[in-house]
């Protein structure tokens, strides 16, 4: 297991972490989801010794990760870490190399993996002549051509175009596959909960839900009731006892109704406003279970 227990971490009064603690098994895929600012590169940092937490500690198979575990880990930074004139083969067979791959294998390495990620017309191009998604993929050789005991990778997937997406996500797989732990965060929740098996969402400090997405749901209590009323005044279903309006646009609207109420009484309500097209239940998806997640609790008796 790849373990993050109980990460605390400041910039001066900014108190960003306050207790993180989540874990990676394995051959399993996590997606790191949270706001912009919720401390994901930060806590991604503190794995890599990068930043020193104020309290808790990761563990990779229940020891504290050490310079030595980390060279064995694939990472990623936010902030890109290539060399601009440097040719974009030398460049992936340099980082195999730094992780510990002699020069044979590294260029052999290097060479599988820009061909893999659909580089191999530019593998003697210098990298900053590649576009910003393609300095992307180089990155990503980078992080995977050591074959790396562990992934850790910040925001891998923004960027990329649908090829780029399918080849990483393709790769990453395969690592899981051969027992890797992947660990990446993103602003693609589409994707993350397409690809991964776990999730956690990091909101004001803390893991507020981790699980698969499957469980997050049901801690979110069920399913949303979209109902399509092409005709229907706006606001239509904000007065009706027992359900919150998610989300309205043109006449296609998704509500949440309380465990007792009576979704019938909400088809009559639609109904007297206009034809109803579309009237379901639906499993609420990983942005809305998100967006729930990282709302800030009203105290009781305080309106929103
Ligand atoms: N070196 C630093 N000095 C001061 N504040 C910092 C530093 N690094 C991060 N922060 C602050 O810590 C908070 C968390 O930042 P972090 O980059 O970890 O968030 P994030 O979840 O990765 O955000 P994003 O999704 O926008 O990349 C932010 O408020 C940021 O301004």
């Amino acid at each position: 297991m790849l373990e993050f227990d109980g990460l605390r971490k400041s910039f001066g009064s900014n108190q960003v972490l306050s207790g993180v603690t989540f874990a990676v098994a394995p051959g399993s895929m996590f997606g790191f989801c949270g706001a912009n600012g919720s401390g994901k590169t930060t806590t991604m940092r503190i794995a890599m010794g990068l930043v020193r937490a104020e309290a808790g500690e990761v563990r990779w198979h229940g020891r504290p990760l050490d310079g030595e575990v980390r060279r064995r880990i694939g990472y990623m930074p936010e902030e890109r870490g290539l060399y601009p004139k440097m040719k974009v083969a030398e460049q992936v067979a340099y980082f195999a190399r730094l992780h510990g791959l002699d020069s044979g294998a590294a260029a052999r390495a290097a060479t599988e993996w820009v061909d893999r990620l659909g580089l191999g017309e530019r593998r003697g191009d210098p990298v900053e002549k590649l576009s910003l998604g393609n300095q992307q993929r180089v990155q990503l050789a980078a992080a995977l051509v050591s074959r790396p005991e562990m992934l850790i990778l910040d925001e891998p997937f923004s960027g990329l175009d649908p090829v780029g997406v399918d080849a990483l996500a393709e790769a990453l797989l395969e690592q899981c596959r051969a027992g890797v732990p992947v660990l990446f965060s993103s602003h693609q929740l589409d994707l993350v909960e397409r690809l991964c098996d776990s999730v956690g969402i990091l909101a004001r400090g803390e893991m507020v839900a981790v699980g698969t997405v499957e469980q997050l749901r049901r801690q979110e209590g069920g399913r949303l009731l979209r109902v399509v009323v092409p005709d229907a005044p706006p606001h239509w279903a904000a007065e009706l006892p027992g359900l919150r309006v998610v989300s309205e646009q043109a006449g296609d609207t998704l509500l949440d109704l309380d465990g007792g109420a009576d979704d019938q009484a909400v088809l009559a309500a639609a109904l007297a406003t206009g034809r109803v097209t579309h009237f379901a239940w639906r499993e609420p998806t990983l942005v809305e279970l998100f967006r729930e997640a990282v709302a800030v609790p009203t105290a009781p008796g305080v309106a929103a």
